[in-house]
């Protein structure tokens, strides 16, 4: 047989029907569902008298529209209640399993998935969110679709896809201390740019890539649709397995060495050949920070804001000046010289236990800079719990963070949390677009830990020369 690679073998498995020429019919193993994009599909089936194809296979949350603070008090914002209250009677009318705002498994779609143990090697999964890409951290071939595929696949649990080209990002060698997964993927769009994997599926591989966590892993596939990509992926191994046993929704114990002698097999043959291919050296990546309007405008803390005439064409040189105008920046400016007037530690990129633990690692014992308004949003009540066990939450408040329960939160500022107009915020997120964390706000993305330093600082700073509490005589 043909050599192929991860993603061939996972669509393979869920081709139905494929015309020449044509889109496939895949079937769709898991299908996750929140209240901002599903409430037209569920209208759709009720007006054509359908009904859910397979609950079992469906899951919901709600995240986009939350609170994060105050949760037994009524919420002021027309849409979201009204979006939040149409999950609640859709998952009640359709027998949907819904993680709602009082449950204790709630949290963003992307963080909870994993964490139940929903998202398995091999599956295919859909959600009404472009950062389903996350779940294939796993080797889940896992992508966001639109609102009437979200109809479409709830009826039928079916979906018309094109098959996309495969891309390999191979991430070399080691990284150092202090930079991370995000400065990883943050480097990679940079290089290719936010449409440089357009129509692709991304396979990351290399050692630096075996050598992340689960956790890891999951902030880069995230990313990937801001390279363009329609998913990103990461083949499963023992990391993998170990993740997943014991996980609520994962194979029972009796089960579980089935499932991995299955899931062995996603991996890319030999021989396998890929329609693209970029490689990158982790020693050669340092933090990086966005200075931009889109994800691929940044670069490592130790560098300078661009200057818009460095740029090969008039357009490069357009969208640099306009994006340095809406960020109020400089050419030239030092990027450590960039004061700060926010932080956000949270999104499905970074608010799992290990972003946390990293961002506390910074903060322990310090101080937020007196100017500087700072926040930790974990990615699910159950990450908080587990975060609070571990008196995470000390660290945070005694510096001055605030803790909040979960959410997307000011990712992208659908409920209350947002930045004001001019307001600079550094943000562990995935998205720098104009207005995205409130009207006028500045958003610079970063890694946990350099969003935490920047809170003490008030301006970035290069974590790598981060002292050990204990040596500047604080601890
Ligand atoms: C609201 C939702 C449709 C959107 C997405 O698909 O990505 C959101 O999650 C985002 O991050 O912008
Ligand atoms: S945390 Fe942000 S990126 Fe992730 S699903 Fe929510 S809004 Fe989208």
């Amino acid at each position: 047989m043909k050599p192929r690679t991860l993603f061939e073998k996972v669509w393979d498995r869920h081709v139905i029907e494929q015309e020449e020429g044509k889109p496939a019919t895949l079937y769709i193993d898991l299908h996750l569902v929140h209240e901002v994009t599903s409430p037209q599909a569920f209208a759709g089936l009720r007006l054509h008298g359908r009904s859910v194809r397979r609950p079992d296979l469906t899951t919901a949350t709600m995240d986009h529209n939350v609170p994060t603070i105050h949760r037994s008090q009524p919420i002021t914002d027309r849409t979201s209640v009204a979006q939040m209250d149409a999950l609640v009677k859709n998952c009640q009318e359709f027998g949907i399993q819904l993680y709602d705002l009082d449950s204790p498994e709630q949290g963003i779609v992307h963080v909870i998935g994993p964490e139940l143990g929903l998202t398995l090697p091999g599956k295919t999964i859909v959600c009404g969110d472009s950062h389903t890409s996350t779940h294939g951290a796993f080797g889940a071939l896992a992508f966001g679709i639109g609102t009437s595929e979200v109809e479409h696949v709830l009826a039928t649990q079916c979906l018309q896809q094109q098959k996309p080209k495969t891309m390999e990002v191979r991430i070399e060698g080691m990284l150092s201390p202090g930079v991370t997964a995000k400065d990883i993927i943050l480097a990679v769009i940079a290089k290719i740019g936010t449409a440089g994997a357009t129509g692709t599926v991304i396979e990351y591989t290399g050692k630096a890539i075996r050598q992340l966590s689960m956790e890891e892993r999951m902030t880069i596939c995230n990313m990937s649709i801001e390279a363009g990509a329609r998913a990103g992926m990461i083949a499963p191994d023992e990391t993998t397995f170990s993740y997943l046993r014991g996980r609520p929704k994962a194979p029972s114990e009796e089960l579980f060495s089935e499932a991995i002698a299955d899931w062995k097999q996603l991996v890319t043959d030999d021989g396998a050949i890929y329609d693209q291919q970029v490689i990158l050296n982790a020693s050669d990546i340092a933090p990086q920070v966005t200075w931009g309007t889109s994800p691929g405008m940044g670069t490592e803390v130790t560098n300078q804001v661009p200057f818009p005439e460095h740029y090969p064409t008039e357009s490069e040189q357009k969208s640099v000046r306009r994006a340095l105008d809406y960020m109020g920046l400089t050419p030239g400016t030092p990027i450590t010289d960039i004061q700060v007037d926010r932080v956000f530690i949270g999104s499905c990129t970074n608010s799992r236990l290990e972003d946390l633990r990293a961002a506390a690692q910074v903060v322990k014992n310090r101080q937020v800079s007196p100017h500087v308004k700072a926040m930790v949003v974990p990615g699910s009540q159950q990450v908080k719990r587990a975060a609070e066990k571990e008196g995470l939450h000390h660290i945070f408040l005694a510096a001055g963070f605030e803790w909040r329960d979960s959410g997307c939160s000011m990712c992208l500022a659908m409920n209350d949390d947002s930045l004001g107009d001019k307001e600079r915020c550094a943000s562990t997120s995935n998205r720098n677009f104009e207005g995205r964390q409130g009207r006028g706000g500045r958003t610079h993305l970063v890694s946990p830990m350099m969003a935490a330093a920047a809170a003490i600082k008030g301006h970035f700073v290069d974590v790598r020369q981060w002292e050990p509490t204990i040596e500047e005589g604080l601890g």
